[in-house]
């Protein structure tokens, strides 16, 4: 019997209900009320009382459901249900036959944000106390506009690590270039290095001259040790105006070679060494102690026309003026066989 007269006063199966605003002079019990002037009017319609306690049932909680709908942004999306359906039994969302994807709905899900402004406890204190309480937090605070510490809520990602900050960085030390003299400007960047004429003295590494990658590769160097007396200085000494080195007697007159008087000129076996540099034939063998490269290197040109060996090691080396005092005379082609008919 209680039990029949507690379903006829609708106390059963009813969920608790949601606070309601009450207006001034408002009774109580207006809510009690309310709920019995449902249960007379099913009866008169027909309705059951059971039917009247499952529409009890439902309305509250379609009520505390209305403020979720539309369904605020999904943050998580899951399958509920096997993907059968939807979570709501209550709205025409169950009526789906495919399997739909259902947002978590974290209401009460704290967003976890970061502040620009650092958060150090030693200089500004501890601003999350500071935010917690509420107090400070504002445009003209805004180190305290830290939000709470709130731990990710489930399904969402934590917050990336916030990044140092200028302030955070060590403070150098007083009369530091890296010091700016404007009270609040911010610091240099570091790792930029100091600015040029800055009066640091710490310029290498603006001075560096930068990498090429453009340049060839350096050949090793072919040079000799030159044997004392016998440096560049030493060959300008002895090849002065009016030095012969020509191997030739005196006043003897500039020579027309031909390649077969060349070839003869080798420099062994008692000869002197001829070489051929711009259709003018020196005597080298003076200049062999002398030359930078070394005397076999030298004499690789001797007997023959050098030119293009000479250009192809050092095309800057000026040869006429070192060699003037060498010159033998002009390179001439070979002098054509004389006619014997003549003698006839
Ligand atoms: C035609 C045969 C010659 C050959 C094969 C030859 C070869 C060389 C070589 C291999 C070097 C060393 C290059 C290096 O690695 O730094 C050299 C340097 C030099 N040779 Fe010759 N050379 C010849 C003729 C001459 C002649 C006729 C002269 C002067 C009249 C001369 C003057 C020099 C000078 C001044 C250097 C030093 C160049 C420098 O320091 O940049 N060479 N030579």
């Amino acid at each position: 019997p209680n039990f029949v007269r507690n379903l006829q006063q609708g106390r059963l199966g009813s969920p608790p209900r949601p606070p309601l605003i009450k207006a001034p002079g408002d009774e109580d019990d207006l809510p009690a009320k309310l709920d019995a002037n449902i249960v007379a009017i099913k009866k008169q319609d027909g309705l059951g009382v059971a039917a009247a306690g499952r529409e009890r049932s439902a309305a509250p909680k379609r009520q505390s459901d209305e403020p979720r709908m539309p369904p605020p942004r999904p943050l998580v999306l899951e399958e509920k249900d096997g993907g059968q359906g939807g979570p709501r039994t209550d709205s025409g969302y169950d009526e789906q036959t495919t399997p739909k994807a259902w947002a978590t709905i974290l209401l009460d899900a704290q967003v976890p944000s970061f502040t620009l402004s650092g958060a150090e406890p030693s200089s500004s204190g501890d601003d999350n106390t500071a935010a917690a309480s509420g107090a400070g937090v504002g445009i003209n605070n805004p180190s305290a506009a830290v939000t709470k510490n709130v731990p990710p809520a489930p399904g969402l990602m934590a917050p990336p690590p916030r990044p140092p900050t200028l302030r955070s960085q060590p403070r150098p030390a007083a009369g530091s270039p890296f010091l700016s003299p404007a009270p609040g400007r911010l610091l240099p960047v570091p790792n930029r290095g100091p600015l040029l004429g800055g009066g640091s003295g710490l310029t290498s590494s603006t001075l560096a001259p930068p990498p090429t990658h453009s340049s060839k590769p350096k050949k090793p160097s072919k040079q000799v040790a030159l044997q004392p007396g016998h440096s560049p200085l030493d060959w300008a000494r002895i090849t002065g105006p009016g030095a012969n080195l020509r191997g030739l007697p005196n006043n003897s007159p500039y020579l027309r070679v031909t390649p077969s008087m060349l070839r003869r000129q080798t420099g062994r076996k008692g000869t002197d060494a001829w070489t051929v540099l711009g259709g003018r034939v020196y005597n080298i063998g003076p200049y062999v102690p002398f030359h930078p490269g070394g005397g076999p290197e030298l004499l690789r040109g001797a007997g023959k026309d050098g030119t293009q060996l000479f250009g192809e090691i050092h095309p800057w080396v000026n040869y006429e003026g070192m060699l003037s005092a060498c010159l033998i005379g002009l390179y001439v082609p070979e002098e054509p066989p004389k006619d014997d008919e003549d003698d006839d």
